[in-house]
């Protein structure tokens, strides 16, 4: 990290209907594919998803669930998790697809970002998957939108192809506020394969437990330990909100989340060409939602992991 000139650092929260390309995008700027990428809505939860550089600034992706109307209680507090992300960040992005224009979703997310505060920040509208479309009605939905909520910047992108995502990486930059970088250097080397160390054991978790469950559940990669014979051991926890949660993640005697750490452990393997051991924990943290330690997730030392 440069000494002798000013860095910068902070939150850029990505926001949008469920499917917008939220993901997508966010494994664009980080360039490390970080997240789960699916066709299955809301499979992203509020929570540090990548950290990006450009130059001298740090940029940390708070990546949301897709906005959406609440119905369940759960789903409410998916919702003010996503509000929540947006709040704290330095900057909002607002992805809309091209080819669904002002949805009745997207109104919504444009009402509520006023009452949730997303508006004290700047505010960037990017209309996603512009290769769906001919360029033609794009600047009417872009002036459409911008009556709506008075945007600081608009970028046409394509979050799968990248068009226009360096134009907009590099926007985010120049506007992230002066500070020192909350991520040295040198976590951000095996930052991205710890993530996708938690990301997998996660998706495991997901398709496990089908229930409602693994949206209350984060996955820390703990520790990284390259080993002399060339396997690695990767130390996890899974985090749950309730004493009864974790009943149902080990499972009886333990069988589940053994059941689970053999998925991640293969997929691992296949991933890293190497031999893993992996060590899963289940602990209880009652509102970790809530938890500003909440950005420590996934492998990253910025608490003393609690
Ligand atoms: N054609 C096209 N498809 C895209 C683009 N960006 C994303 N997609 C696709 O849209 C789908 C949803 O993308 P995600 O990145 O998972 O969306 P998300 O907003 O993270 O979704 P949630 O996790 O449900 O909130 C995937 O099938 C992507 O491949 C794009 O620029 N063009």
């Amino acid at each position: 990290m440069a000494e002798d000139h000013a860095t910068r650092c902070g939150f850029v929260a990505l926001i949008g209907e469920p499917n917008a390309g939220k993901s997508t995008l966010l494994n664009r700027m980080v360039g490390a594919k970080v997240s789960i990428v699916t066709h299955k809505v809301q499979t992203t939860r509020a929570r540090i998803r990548g950290v990006a550089l450009e130059g001298d600034a740090q940029m940390i992706f708070v990546d949301t669930p897709g906005l959406f109307r609440p119905r369940r209680r759960l789903d409410r507090a998916m919702v003010t998790a996503a509000w929540t992300g947006a709040a704290d960040a330095d900057i909002v992005v607002l992805l809309v697809e091209a080819h669904r224009g002002l949805t009745d979703g997207v109104r919504k997310i444009l009402d509520s970002m006023a009452e949730h505060g997303a508006d004290k920040h700047p505010t960037v509208l990017a209309i996603n998957k512009i290769d769906r479309v001919s360029s033609d009605g794009l600047l009417a939905l872009t002036a459409e939108i911008n009556e709506l909520h008075d945007f600081d910047a608009t970028f046409m992108i394509s979050a799968q192809k990248g068009y226009g995502v360096d134009d907009l990486r590099g926007w985010l930059a120049e506007r992230l506020p002066e500070g020192p970088w909350l991520y040295p250097e040198d976590q951000i080397a095996d930052l991205p394969m710890r993530m996708i160390a938690a990301e997998m054991t996660r998706e495991k978790l997901t398709l496990r437990l089908h229930q409602e469950l693994p949206y209350q559940m984060t996955v820390e990669t703990e520790s990284w330990e390259e080993r002399k014979d060339g396997s690695v051991r990767i130390d996890q926890i899974v985090y749950v909100a309730r004493d009864g949660h974790k009943g149902i993640a080990l499972g009886p005697k333990g069988a589940t989340i053994k059941a689970i750490g053999q998925d991640a452990r293969k997929e691992l393997e296949e991933f890293l060409g190497r031999r893993v051991h992996l060590f899963i924990q289940v602990k209880v943290r009652p509102n970790w939602l809530e938890e500003p330690e909440r950005y420590a997730e996934m492998g990253l030392d910025f608490s003393d992991g609690g």
